[in-house]
C-alpha cells in the first residue's frame, strides 16, 4: 500500500507547486502585457549579428540571450520585440528606460518603384514587432516636402524603441535626380528597398492607376525635351498609350519610362555602398512573399518573426494576406491593389519587350542578378 499513497503525496505536492508557479507566471505577464504586444524569443544570433550597417541607427549592440543585453527585473523580457507603451505608467522604469520611446529619422526607404508591390511590402513589415512604419506610407518628404527641417521628418514617424527599425516607404523618390545626394549628405547610413517586377506588367498597372486618377492633362499628347523627365500620356487603350500614332513606341509617356529602372537606380547604387540596398522581384514576392520577407528581416537585421502561420494565400482576394496583424485594421493589402489587367496585343507586348531588353541587361549586369522577365 505504502508504494500507492507515496506518488499521490507526491503527486497532490505537485499540483499544488505547479498552481503557483503558474500564478507567478500569469501575474508577471499581466504586468508584463500592456507593452508587450508579441514576445519573439527566437531571435537568432546569426541575424542580430548582420546589422552591422544599422549598428550606428539602432543605437546599441545587440547579443542572444537577453537580446538587448540589459538589466531588468524580467530578465526573459525580450526588449527588442517590445513595443513603446501608450502610457507609462504600467510600466517597470528600468524597462522604460532601456526602451527610450522617442520618434526617429527612418532606418530603411523604400524609394521605388511604384505599381511594384511597395504597398503590400509595408503592409507586411508594418506588422513586425520590432519595425514601425510610418502612416500614412507614404511620406513624400524628399521631393514635395524636400523644403522642410528633418525635424518636420523625424516629426512624421511613429515612436520606436530604440531596438526597432523605423521606416517610410515614397516610392516617387527613386525619381528624384538630386535626392540620393541629400540623403548622402544628412543620413548616409540608410538603407534602401527597391521592389520592381516585369516592366510592361508594371506599365499596364501604371495606366490603370493614371486611369483611375484622370487628370484631364495626361490626356494630352506632350513631346519632351531631350533630358527632360516623361510626362504621364493616356489613351483609351494601354496599346494607344504606349504606342505613337506613326508606329514609335512612346518612350516619353512615364509610364513607360519608369519602367527602365536601371536608368533611375544607377544614380543611388553609384551614391551608397551596394549593402545598403535591397533590391525586391515583385513577381516573386506576389506569388511567395515569405521567403522575400524574411529576406528583408535578414537585411534589417531583425529577429525572425515571419512565418507560414501568420501569412496566408486569400482565395477571394487572390493575394496573400495576413492572419494575425497587430493593432486593427484589415489582413489584406489595400483595396486599390490587384485590378484585373487587360490582354495586351501581342505584337505590342513584342515591341515592349524589345524596347526594355537594353535596360533589362544593364539592371542584371549593374545588380549581378537574373530576373525571369529579363
Ligand atoms: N500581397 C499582396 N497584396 C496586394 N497586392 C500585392 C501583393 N503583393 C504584391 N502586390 C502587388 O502590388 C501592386 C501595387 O503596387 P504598389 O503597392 O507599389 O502600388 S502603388 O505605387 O503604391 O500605388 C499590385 O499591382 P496590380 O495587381 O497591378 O494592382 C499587386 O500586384
Amino acid at each position: 500500500m505504502k508504494t500507492y499513497i507515496r506518488p499521490q503525496r507526491s503527486f497532490v505536492a505537485g499540483i499544488i507547486f505547479g498552481s503557483f508557479v503558474i500564478g507567478m507566471c500569469y501575474c508577471i505577464s499581466s504586468y508584463a502585457s500592456p507593452f508587450m504586444e508579441c514576445s519573439i524569443t527566437h531571435a537568432t544570433a546569426e541575424i542580430i549579428e548582420q546589422d552591422t550597417l544599422h549598428g550606428s541607427h539602432l543605437e546599441s549592440e545587440r547579443n542572444g540571450s537577453n537580446s538587448a543585453g540589459v538589466e531588468t527585473n524580467f530578465p526573459d523580457i525580450d526588449l527588442t520585440t517590445m513595443q513603446c507603451p501608450t502610457k507609462d505608467s504600467a510600466v517597470d522604469p528600468s524597462i522604460l528606460a532601456q526602451l527610450d520611446c522617442k520618434k526617429r529619422l527612418p532606418h530603411v526607404i523604400g524609394i521605388g518603384m511604384a505599381k511594384c508591390g511597395t504597398g503590400a511590402l509595408s503592409f507586411f513589415l508594418a506588422s513586425h514587432p520590432s519595425l514601425v512604419h510610418s502612416v500614412p506610407q507614404e511620406i513624400y518628404y524628399w521631393n514635395r516636402n524636400k523644403e522642410k527641417s528633418l525635424e518636420w521628418y523625424r516629426d512624421q514617424m511613429p515612436i520606436s524603441s530604440k531596438h526597432q527599425v523605423t521606416m517610410e516607404k515614397t516610392p516617387s523618390y527613386i525619381f528624384e535626380k538630386d535626392t540620393p545626394a541629400r540623403i548622402k549628405a544628412l543620413m548616409p547610413e540608410t538603407k534602401f528597398i527597391v521592389m520592381i517586377r516585369d516592366p510592361i506588367v508594371r506599365a499596364v498597372s501604371d495606366y490603370l492607376h493614371q486611369q483611375r486618377v484622370a487628370h484631364p492633362r495626361f490626356f494630352i499628347p506632350r513631346i519632351v525635351k531631350p533630358g527632360n523627365e516623361p510626362k504621364t500620356y493616356l489613351n483609351t487603350t494601354f496599346e494607344g498609350s504606349v504606342i505613337k500614332p506613326n508606329d514609335e513606341v512612346n518612350t516619353d509617356n512615364s509610364i513607360l519610362s519608369h519602367s527602365a529602372y536601371v536608368v533611375y537606380l544607377k544614380k543611388w547604387i553609384e551614391l551608397f555602398p551596394r549593402r545598403q540596398f535591397l533590391v525586391i522581384d515583385d513577381d516573386e514576392f506576389v506569388k511567395n512573399p515569405l521567403p522575400v520577407l524574411q529576406q528583408v528581416e535578414s537585411f534589417l537585421g531583425i529577429p525572425n518573426y515571419f512565418s507560414e502561420k501568420i501569412i496566408y494565400f486569400d482565395e477571394q482576394k487572390g493575394f496573400f494576406c495576413m492572419s494575425r496583424r497587430r493593432g486593427s485594421g484589415t489582413d489584406c493589402a489595400g483595396a486599390t491593389k490587384g485590378r484585373p489587367h487587360p490582354n495586351v496585343d501581342k505584337d505590342v507586348i513584342r515591341r515592349l519587350r524589345s524596347y526594355f531588353r537594353p535596360y533589362n541587361t544593364q539592371l542584371e549586369n549593374m545588380l549581378g542578378k537574373r530576373f525571369t522577365w529579363s
